[in-house]
């Protein structure tokens, strides 16, 4: 007999906020975020009733000992890293507070698996009115390039199997390139789990809004405060121009386990509070670049500290409002015009015959010029000088149209626009490989190892996957 009553696969694309980074804090300004084709897929495996799972060894199965059902059980596992598996049972909390995942043992926990099997149970038990969730296994596989190679990953063809690669080392000793692993991870995994319970697969579409307040409820709690959530956003619609939602929606849900939480909670994913409708917007969701350009990433192997950079800018825009005002206002305008023209221009293709970029070019160039005035007045190295130094030597590159430090800048992955052919590749590889910082960077920062990830514009939010492709990892 099967162990497994049904199996239910998602996944979701991380994102690169091309524009807008700090801007998009404030309703007031947008963002214009790409999805990515790396994506973070999550596979539900239900148990059948009477089999239990051994969490090392995770393809064995064998019946329950025993006369009684145990209690409901979740295993999560995430089989590319070492060690990464995570117990919970789930207990049904009193008063209307929810559904509580409660880690196992004492290993290292991780808040954003956590939170989004607690958000989600809770909201499937109420809106199902069942709290028989049977035992679950869910596994999490992601694309490669979320992660900066380690030895393992780089070894022989045998530690990759199929598309996914092994990376030798446990979780927190792997190194983000800054895709927006949290946000892709947190909405497949909600996805995946609405959908193995109260939705069919093809409901998909209908149920993304839905979706979509879940994964920002559960994310924000996850990472203990409201963000922006266009990262949550592209990994829901795809590619889009992102307003933010006033963050009071999000602020009165309170925590699992508190009295009423699974209502609250209901009333946010359902859009039910009318002292708080949800005011997202995502325009031209699943928009494509221009016939003729591709978006590619280069990881910089460093890393920048996000939260402290937030809180600076912040500050300093509070003490400088006038000053700050007009910065936002220009780099808007500029932001806007740069989208404008990717959308004309992919939406008239014919109308670009011979791949004329040089709009898009000197509409880069401009946000940079923006950036740079925002990194001198704040002091935070939005665009610190081994940054921009780096960013100046690519653009004169044949074939690349121009580059941005994305999101919040430092010393995270660049984003560049080029002309979508592989010679244009070759050349960035060749110049890439022993390039060296000749600049005094004036934070102090350093850049490591500069190489091309193999990313690309995705432009698709969370989808329904086959199982497949999935071969050795379940
Ligand atoms: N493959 C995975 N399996 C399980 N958990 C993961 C996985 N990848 C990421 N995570 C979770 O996401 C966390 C990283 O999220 P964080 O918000 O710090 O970074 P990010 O979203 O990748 O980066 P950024 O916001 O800079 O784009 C990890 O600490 C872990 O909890
Ligand atoms: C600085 C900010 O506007 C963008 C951060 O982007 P990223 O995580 O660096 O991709 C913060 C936010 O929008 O939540």
């Amino acid at each position: 007999m099967t162990p497994f009553r049904s199996v239910t696969a998602l996944s979701a694309p991380g994102k690169v906020l091309l524009t807008g980074g700090y801007l998009v804090l404030d309703r007031s300004y947008t963002g214009t975020v790409f999805a990515l084709d790396a994506r973070i897929h999550v596979i539900v495996q239900q148990l059948s009733k009477g089999h239990r799972r051994d969490p090392a060894s995770p393809s064995d199965t064998r019946p329950e000992a025993g006369t009684q059902e145990a209690e409901d059980t979740v295993i999560v596992r995430s089989p590319q890293f070492v060690d990464a598996v995570w117990e919970y049972s789930i207990r049904r909390c009193e008063n209307g507070g929810g559904v509580k995942a409660v880690q196992k043992g004492d290993g290292p926990r991780n808040p954003f698996v956590e939170t989004s099997l607690s958000y989600a149970l809770t909201y499937i038990s109420y809106v199902a009115n069942s709290k028989d969730f049977g035992s679950l296994v869910i596994t999490i596989i992601a694309d490669n390039d979320y992660y900066s190679e380690t030895a393992a990953s780089k070894g022989p063809a045998s530690a990759r199997r199929g598309r996914f690669a092994n990376f030798g080392v446990p979780l927190q000793d792997a190194h983000k390139t800054g895709l927006g692993s949290s946000a892709a991870l947190v909405t497949a995994f909600v996805s995946a789990l609405v959908i193995h319970r109260t939705m069919h697969a093809d409901d998909l579409g209908a149920g993304r809004d839905k979706i979509h307040n879940l994964a920002q409820a559960a994310h924000c709690a996850a990472q203990g405060k409201v963000g922006s959530g266009f990262d949550v956003a592209a990994a829901v619609y795809g590619s889009c121009l992102y307003r933010r939602f006033s963050p009071a929606i999000l602020e009165a849900v309170g925590d699992v386990g508190s009295a009423g939480f699974e209502e609250r909670l209901f009333a946010v994913v359902e859009d039910a509070d009318p002292q708080h409708p949800w005011d997202t917007e995502c325009v031209d969701f699943g928009m494509q670049l221009p016939r003729g350009l591709q978006m590619v990433l280069c990881d910089v192997e460093c890393g920048s500290q996000t939260p402290t950079m937030v809180k600076k800018v912040l500050e300093w825009r509070k003490n400088n409002r006038s000053e700050a005002d007009v910065l936002w206002a220009s780099l808007q305008k500029n932001n806007e015009c740069l989208r404008q023209e990717l959308k004309h221009l992919a939406q008239h293709p014919d109308a670009n015959p011979d791949g004329d970029f040089s709009e898009v070019r000197s509409y880069v160039h401009r946000t940079r010029h923006h950036i740079r005035t925002m990194t001198r007045l704040t002091g935070v190295p939005i665009e610190p000088r081994v940054q921009t130094e780096l960013l100046d030597a690519i653009s004169e590159i044949d074939g690349v149209v121009g580059g941005v430090v994305p999101g919040a800048g430092g010393y995270d992955a660049i984003a560049l626009l080029i002309r979508d052919d592989p010679a244009v590749i070759s050349r960035l590889n060749e110049s890439l490989t022993n390039w060296k910082s000749s600049v005094e960077d004036d934070f102090g920062g350093k850049i490591g190892h500069v190489r091309l990830l193999g990313v690309r514009h995705g432009s698709e939010g969370v989808k329904n996957e086959i199982l497949d492709q999935y071969a050795g990892w379940l």
